[in-house]
Order: C-alpha cells, then sequence, then structure tokens
C-alpha cells in the first residue's frame, strides 16, 4: 500500500509518500509560500539531488496537484500514475476532547475539525484546505486524519483543567488539549528502545523543541501533563511565540498600547519569543550565531529559553516523583548541542550528567548522551511524526477494507 501523509499549513504544504510494505520513503518535499509572489516546490526522491521549482501556487489545491505533478513525473517522479496512491493522511493539530485517536475522514469529521478552527487558527483550517484539496486532486482515495492533541487524552483532570469558572469548560470545552502528541508518542516509543526497558516503568521527559515547543512528563507510555494549553501558545518560550505569561498583560497591553484583541494576539503568537527577545530571528541558529559574535541580546534570548525549560522539566520530575530519562526532539533539540547542554547544566540537582563528547556527535540515530553514572538517562531522538501518520493511516484502511 501506498500513503502519502501531508502536513498542511497555512502557506506551506510538507508531504512524505511511503511504501507500506517495508515503511520506505519513496519521495517527499514540500511547498513554501502559497499564495505568496513566488511559491517554492521542493521535491526529493532518497539517493537523487533535491529538485527545486520556483512558480506561483495561489491555493491548497494547486499545491496538490503539484505535489501530485512532481510524484508522476517522467524523470522525478516515482510512481506511473497518480492511482497508485492507495490513501492519504493528514497532520492536524487540534483534536478537541473528540478525537482521542485517528480516525478515517467523513462529512461529520471534517465539521468536527471545522468546530475547532477558533482553538488552532493557525494550523486547523490549512489541514482542512489540504483534506478538500485532495478530494478535488485524488477523488475517492481514503484520508485519515492524526492528532496532535490525541497522546495527550490520558492526562488527569488535575493536570487539564484551568483554575477558572467550571461553566467555561462546560459550555465551551475551555481546558487544557497539549500538542505535538504524535511526536512525543514517537520518541517516547524510541527512547525505551534505545534504553532496553519497557515503556510501563519510565518516567519520562520528553522535550519536542522546533519552531513550536513543547514539553511532556510520560508516565508508563502515558502522557500525564504537556506545556501546551487550550492553543499551542501556553508553555515553553518558542521561536516567535511567548508561551507562558500573566494573562492580565492582555488587558493591559490592549489599554496602554490602543491594541485590538487579534492585534494583542498576533503579538503574542507572530511577534514574540526569540525573535522578540533577541531582536534578531526566530531561528536559533542565528541565535547562537549572533551569540558567539557577542550579541547581548540574542544571549539573553537564549538564556530565557533555556532557563523556562529548564523549570518545565523540574516540575515535571515533580509531577512524577521522579525521571528516569529526558528526551531531546525537533529541529532544535535533535540538532542543538548548545542548546541540551545549557539546559542540562541545571539538572545536576536531579541527577542529570551530560557526556560532552556524545552530546557534540552528529548522528541521525536515537541516542544516548548522559554518561555512564548519569542517575537520569539523557537521549536525542529524531522524531518522524510523518512514520506514526502513515502507520495510522494504513491500519485504518486496512481495517475499512476488511469489513
Ligand atoms: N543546527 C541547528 N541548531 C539550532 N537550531 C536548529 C538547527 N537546525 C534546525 N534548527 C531549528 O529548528 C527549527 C525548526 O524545527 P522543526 O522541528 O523542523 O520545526 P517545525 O516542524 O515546527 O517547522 C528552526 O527554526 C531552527 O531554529
Ligand atoms: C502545535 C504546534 O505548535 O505545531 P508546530 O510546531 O508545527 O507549529
Ligand atoms: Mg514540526
Amino acid at each position: 500500500m501506498k500513503v502519502l501523509v501531508m502536513n498542511a499549513g497555512s502557506s506551506s504544504l510538507k508531504y512524505q509518500l511511503y511504501d507500506m510494505r517495508d515503511e520506505t520513503v519513496l519521495a517527499s518535499g514540500r511547498v513554501e509560500r502559497i499564495g505568496m509572489d513566488s511559491s517554492i516546490v521542493t521535491h526529493e526522491v532518497p539517493g537523487h539531488p533535491e529538485v527545486r521549482d520556483v512558480s506561483e501556487i495561489l491555493d491548497h489545491v494547486t499545491a496538490v496537484k503539484r505535489v501530485a505533478d512532481m510524484i508522476v513525473h517522467p524523470s522525478h517522479g516515482v510512481l506511473k500514475d497518480i492511482k497508485e496512491i492507495d490513501a492519504v493522511g493528514h497532520r492536524v493539530v487540534h483534536g478537541g476532547e473528540v478525537f482521542k485517536e485517528s480516525v478515517l475522514v467523513t462529512q461529520e469529521v471534517k465539521l468536527e475539525i471545522r468546530k475547532l478552527f477558533d482553538l488552532a487558527p493557525l494550523h486547523n483550517p490549512a489541514h482542512m484546505m489540504g483534506i478538500t484539496a485532495v478530494e478535488a486532486n485524488l477523488p475517492d482515495v481514503p484520508q485519515a486524519v492524526v492528532f496532535d492533541t490525541a497522546f495527550h487524552q490520558t492526562m488527569p483532570q488535575t493536570a487539564y483543567l484551568y483554575p477558572i469558572p467550571t461553566v467555561l469548560y462546560r459550555r465551551h470545552k475551555i481546558r487544557r488539549y497539549g500538542f505535538h502528541g504524535t511526536s512525543h508518542h514517537y520518541v517516547s516509543d524510541q527512547a525505551a528502545e534505545v534504553l532496553g526497558k519497557p515503556l510501563a516503568s519510565i518516567k519520562m521527559i520528553s522535550c519536542h523543541i522546533g519552531n513550536g515547543a513543547s514539553i511532556t512528563a510520560i508516565q508508563g507510555g502515558k502522557s500525564v501533563d504537556t506545556s501546551m494549553g487550550l492553543t499551542p501558545l501556553e508553555g515553553l518560550m518558542m521561536g516567535t511565540r511567548s508561551g507562558d505569561l500573566d494573562p492580565a498583560i492582555v488587558p493591559f497591553t490592549m489599554n496602554k498600547e490602543e491594541l485590538t484583541l487579534s492585534e494583542v494576539n498576533s503579538m503574542l503568537n507572530k511577534h514574540s519569543g526569540l525573535l522578540a527577545i533577541s531582536g534578531i530571528s526566530s531561528d536559533m541558529r542565528e541565535i547562537v550565531q549572533a551569540m558567539d559574535e557577542g550579541d547581548r541580546n540574542a544571549q539573553l534570548a537564549f538564556d530565557m529559553y533555556t532557563y523556562r525549560m529548564r523549570k518545565y522539566i523540574g516540575a515535571y520530575a515533580a509531577a512524577m516523583n521522579g525521571v528516569d530519562a529526558i528526551v531531546f526532539t525537533a529541529g532544535v533539540g535533535e540538532n542543538s548541542e548548545r542548546l541540551r547542554a545549557a539546559v542540562c547544566k541545571g539538572l545536576t540537582f536531579l541527577g542529570v550528567e551530560l557526556d560532552t563528547f556524545l552530546n557534540s556527535e552528529h548522528s541521525k540515530s536515537a541516542r544516548i548522551i548522559s554518561t555512564a553514572d548519569s542517575k537520569v538517562q539523557v537521549l536525542v531522538v529524531p522524531t518522524n511524526e510523518e512514520l506514526l501518520i502513515a502507520r495510522d493511516t494504513y491500519k485504518l484502511v486496512k481495517e475499512q477494507s476488511n469489513k
């Protein structure tokens, strides 16, 4: 079975095509700057150089069509006919309380995802555009949706309720949901394998540090608390998002700066975090470079970012009354030895001892980076949300066809 995995953002579309017989990636790529003047399409077949193309792509339907064209292209395609694609799996960030696991797309499912637009305005509308674009380009191909929130549905009420009037939860389902669940789930499985211990016996803290960033406490393989909340704004300081702050800042800023609610919302989501403090970039690579060149604001941004991570790790060690393993994943977590070193430096009280050599090694595989004596094992595990999405999609479509 061939499964196409899609992660549609508001102006981008990432894809991976899997052959599920051996879970190999046949092709992958992305469309960026959808709806802007020059859109960029990149397409890669393992073992071959990347193909890049700049053209005008006005909407997601055209973007999906371009992806399909790439996949069947005479020179860099991997399929003869687009009909060879058996199923499409989508990442959907917000599944609310309705979706505790992955499901096949139906009219009702689409309606439910639409109801959640308010709660993930940067993400869910884009995913829906991806789903309808596939319907337009690949009619009759079954589609599945895999939710970032699903893994966190095991959180106890103590962790997911906000201490505000409960009528807001009953009426509007205002509660903490958590995100990046597919990634936290994947890396926790992988980490247990590397450690050679059953997941059921491990207290783990998983740090997904990418553009968006979240930390999850995983006990016995289940998410028991996570740093993101109702929306992906709560928790850690991120590239452009503020993370935790005093909610009173919202009305106070609106008042003092004469801003509207949507302007403040945009400030907190798009103009805060690393970008705001450094005044340079939301990209950790550029922050580290500027820091090394002596830029004090970049240094401050880095210090705040890692300080806030350390506080969450401490909190989750307390939440689980201990921690056996800390896992770093996603763009920053996997690639920045500087970040890992800075975070772990302040965790010696927990018995964390990083091995400087292992931490500095560049490798694409899951590995331990703590010393043999460290009481808490520290790991780097490359995440693979796409593979879990492909697996769930494959399973759901197979079950459906066996009915
Ligand atoms: N070598 C590196 N050092 C530090 N940060 C890196 C490195 N490589 C990538 N990153 C960071 O990873 C981020 C992207 O992470 P990723 O998990 O791919 O995010 P997303 O999936 O949300 O787009 C970039 O913003 C960049 O700052
Ligand atoms: C939920 C979330 O923050 O996702 P991303 O990191 O892809 O923005
Ligand atoms: Mg990501």
